[in-house]
């Protein structure tokens, strides 16, 4: 048996990489994939979003990041993974949205153990089209995650005009002149591209990983933090006011999470922020058997108080007056 075949997945924040992942994991169908996936926070409500087909296991890597404190997870994940090597065809790894690749990259390139039983095939950075201009003029980590990359995608095509895309991979150009940059919606792209293309050159990566480590590094003040609540919520309130706080905290807010329990609904609510826009759909049913049904978020975001979160979330309790 040939070497394991590795796709790092990375970009920042609400990219569009679980979008990815799911049609990835459909797209190179029959063939099986592993997934090693990486969440900040404590909920990991993307492994629980991931189609289940063609999908051998997903292994969660869920406190802290990859690229900093998970390191030795890493290498023990991939010892469990090379074991259980005749089950599965490619391995996904997907990282948080605040993850410097660099040092995961590393890991595949330069360290021998490693190197002998995986090939790292691409490196993949999604970049959000309608804010990725504002991520680069306000962090450190979505640069990072586009010099690190040898295959870009620009998704969320369908928010932004032509011509604006075009500045945008010029854009991405000046910070990444080599990698291959397409432009999509919603995690679609060329299958035999990506399967077949050779991307990645051990050189060119190490010599742009140098080039990332320059500055010292930490991933700023960008943290997560989890809010569980026992009692169902007001759908209306609480997407009225969840649109209030993210426009409220635009600089503060990044990301934010959720399964929601609503009140006399039958199902799961899902919620979805990427700064300043907010999605809530229906989830799956919740299970007769299901007596409590909490609700959780994750929330992400710079300077954020998570006494003052907490309690703007509450007062869309079902059972709180106006
Ligand atoms: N309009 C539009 N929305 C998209 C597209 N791709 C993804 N989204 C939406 O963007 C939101 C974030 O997508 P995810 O796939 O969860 O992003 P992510 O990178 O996994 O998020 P994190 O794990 O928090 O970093 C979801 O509401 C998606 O439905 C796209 O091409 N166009």
């Amino acid at each position: 048996m040939g070497k394991i075949p590795v796709y790092l997945i990375t970009g920042f924040l609400g990219s569009g990489k679980t979008t990815f992942l799911n049609h990835f994991i459909q797209a190179v169908f029959p063939q099986r994939v592993m997934v090693i996936e990486n969440e900040m926070g404590k909920i990991n409500v993307d492994a629980g979003g991931l189609v289940i087909d063609g999908v051998e296991d997903v292994i969660p890597l869920s406190a802290g990041c990859l690229c900093c404190s998970l390191h030795d997870e890493l290498l023990d994940a991939l010892e469990i993974v090379s074991e259980r090597r005749e089950e599965f065809d490619l391995l996904v790894i997907g990282t948080t949205g605040v993850a410097d690749p660099s040092s995961i990259v590393e890991t595949f390139l330069a360290d021998w153990r490693v190197g002998r039983v995986f090939e790292l095939r691409s490196v993949i950075c999604l970049a959000d089209a309608g804010l990725l201009e504002d991520w680069l003029g306000e962090t450190d980590e979505a640069r990072r995650q586009l010099v690190s990359a040898d295959l870009i995608f620009l998704y969320k095509a369908d928010l932004i005009s032509p011509s604006y895309a075009a500045r945008l991979r010029a854009a991405i150009r000046g910070v990444n002149p080599t990698a291959v940059v397409r432009t999509g919606e919603f995690g679609r792209f060329d299958v035999s591209e990506l399967l077949n293309g050779k991307h990645v050159t051990g050189e060119v990566l190490i010599e742009r990983i140098s080039l990332a480590r320059e500055h010292e590094y930490a991933h700023g003040n960008i943290k997560p933090f989890t809010l569980t609540f026992e009692e169902p919520f007001d759908l209306d309130k609480l997407s009225h006011e969840m649109l209030r706080l993210v426009k409220l905290y635009y600089h503060q807010i990044y990301r934010i999470k959720g399964v929601v329990s609503i009140a006399n609904h039958p199902s799961r609510v899902v919620l979805q922020s990427v700064r300043s826009t907010v999605t809530l759909t229906d989830g799956p049913n919740w299970e007769e058997s299901e007596e409590r049904r909490r609700s959780h978020f994750v929330f992400i975001g710079k300077d954020l108080r998570k006494d003052v979160m907490e309690k703007i979330v509450r007062r869309n309790l079902a059972a709180v007056l106006k």
